[in-house]
């Protein structure tokens, strides 16, 4: 609804009448905190139109996520591309996003890309290369690391702050800085943001080149233990590192809340007894560079494009809750109301993120197969047949947790794709 009421509102409106860009992209930004969203998109075009950069971006991410009208994906990349060429670094980093969720980065260009918006101080950008190098063995990168988290950190970005003050308390890439990590610390309690759990660290990656940014890194292939074939069930040890758990956890800390399960009759979602965690789910407006490339990660550790997977959630239980047997693919009727073109849930990729003092295994009780939880591992599991049929002996729980916390991150990933980008 129009609204005419707000002063500043109506300031804005008058300083926009003579169409200059630059007040059609602030009163578009104030139309879109007001939800006047098909407003906002208009004006945001007619300021990209006329060249400016920022509306550029904007108008971008709106066709990106499908904000005010459908996703439109290659509209995006090229209103993009437009603002990259004009020396924009947030469409840079932008089109990194998007090239790892389509699988377009054999265009390359991603690693320049981050580069420039990291030489902009752009936080985003930031804490995802700092991630990235957090993973290398050699001394250089890990203070790379500590160095950009604190640039981060610096400018705002709460998630980077505790990845820090995590690091520094433990010694992890520098020699254990209490008292610093206890400032930060005490700075993120003041906003109402706590410790993140205890992890043991993951051995650091001894096959990387030092110095250079290699984002494709993500998409390798690593090696699998196979559990059971029958259901197929593998896992992947240390998939994830230290820093990229803590991300999850942080990330999603703020948004948990009671989780919901798909009435197996009806297809809708409902709070049963069933599974009694906590969840968070990321659709990918919530996205950063940081979370998709871990998204990523997971996608290629199951063997599966990250365009079919639907949006990552985050599971805490607490003692006592668990998630009863059950399976990961979706009855017809369900299917139907979300994405029947993606077809159902193939696979499940689950990656633990901290250590749980007791309890807590996925048990697949028609092999047998009890997987523990350790921070970085993953546990990937077939729900259908090779033909596509359901396979019934996915099913699979998620046991009581006795001690402590688990915090688990899940990837359903489709048939086909889900995601616009
Ligand atoms: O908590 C677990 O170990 C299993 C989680 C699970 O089954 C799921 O996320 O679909
Ligand atoms: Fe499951």
């Amino acid at each position: 609804m129009r609204n005419d009421t707000d002063p500043a509102l109506a300031e804005l409106r008058r300083e926009a009448e003579g169409g200059a860009p630059q007040a059609l992209y602030q009163l578009a930004n104030a139309l879109v905190v007001q939800h006047e969203l098909e407003e906002a998109q208009a004006l945001h075009r007619r300021a990209a139109e006329a060249g400016l950069g920022n509306s550029q971006v904007e108008y971008a991410r709106m066709l990106m996520y499908g904000v005010a009208s459908d996703p439109d994906p290659v509209q995006a990349r090229e209103w993009l591309l437009r603002a990259e060429a004009a020396g924009n670094v947030v469409a840079g980093y932008l089109l990194v996003l998007m090239q790892f969720g389509q699988g377009r980065h054999g265009e390359g260009a991603f690693n320049d890309r981050l580069l420039a918006a990291i030489r902009a101080e752009y936080p985003p950008a930031l804490r995802a290369a700092a991630i990235h190098f957090g993973r290398r063995a050699n001394a250089a990168d890990q203070t790379r690391c500590l160095q950009l988290l604190e640039r981060a950190a610096v400018r705002g970005d709460a998630v980077a702050a505790r990845l820090l003050a995590e690091r520094l308390m433990r010694g992890e890439g520098c020699p254990p800085q209490p008292q610093a990590a206890r400032d930060i610390a005490a700075q993120l309690a003041r906003i109402g943001i706590g410790p993140l759990p205890a992890i043991d660290v993951a051995p650091l990656d001894r096959s990387l080149p030092a110095a250079a940014l290699a984002l494709d890194e993500v998409l390798r292939p690593v090696p699998a233990q196979e559990q059971s074939s029958r259901p197929h069930v593998l896992t992947v040890d240390h998939l994830l590192s230290a820093d990229e758990c803590r991300l999850l956890m942080a990330s999603a800390e703020p948004r948990l809340q009671r989780s919901q399960t798909v009435d197996p009759e009806t297809g809708l979602p409902l709070e049963m007894e069933l599974r009694t965690s906590e969840d968070a789910s990321f659709d990918p407006i919530l996205e950063d560079l940081s979370l998709r490339l871990v998204q990523a990660r997971m996608a290629t550790a199951a063997g599966l494009p990250l365009a079919h997977a639907e949006h990552l959630t985050i599971l805490r239980y607490r003692p006592g809750q668990e998630y009863r047997p059950h399976r990961d693919y979706r009855p017809p009727g369900s299917i139907e109301r979300d994405h029947p073109e993606a077809g159902n849930r193939l696979r499940t990729i689950c990656v633990y993120l901290n250590e749980v003092a007791a309890g807590g295994e996925t048990e697949f009780p028609v092999s047998g197969v009890k997987v523990a939880p350790q921070a970085g591992r993953a546990v990937i599991f077939d729900n259908l047949h090779a033909d596509g049929r359901p396979d019934v002996d996915s099913l699979h729980a998620g046991l009581p947790v006795l001690q402590g916390e688990k915090w688990l991150a899940t990837l359903w990933i489709r048939q086909g794709r889900y995601r616009a980008y």
